[in-house]
């Protein structure tokens, strides 16, 4: 099955504590599940809540086990806009 493809605008529904969609990389993650469990806390991730947050992510300098952790919640791309 072809993965999911989101734009920014759907992503940007998602962006509730109970509905809670990241984009990180072009990928787009439901961490609704995970709102709870994340060491850094609920408030960074309903910051960056139906957003990119590639470099929020990055910035912190997530461990290899946090990236695998993201594969949980992956549910599809963010489709690029087209621009020409
Ligand atoms: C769904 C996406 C995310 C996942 C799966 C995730 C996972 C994790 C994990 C497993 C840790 C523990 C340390 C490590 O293993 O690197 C962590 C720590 C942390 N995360 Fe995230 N994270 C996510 C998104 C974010 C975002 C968007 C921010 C925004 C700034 C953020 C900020 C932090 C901070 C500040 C810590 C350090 C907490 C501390 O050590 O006191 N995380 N995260």
């Amino acid at each position: 099955m072809a993965a999911k493809e989101f734009t920014y605008q759907d992503v940007a529904e998602h962006n509730t504590k109970k509905d809670l969609f990241i984009v990180i990389h072009d990928k787009v993650y439901d961490s609704t599940k995970f709102i709870d469990e994340h060491p850094g806390g609920e408030e960074v991730l309903l910051d960056v809540g139906g957003q990119d947050a590639t470099e929020a992510f990055e910035d912190v300098g997530h461990s290899d086990e946090a990236r695998e952790t993201l594969e949980k919640y992956y549910v599809g791309n963010v489709k690029r806009k087209v621009t020409w």
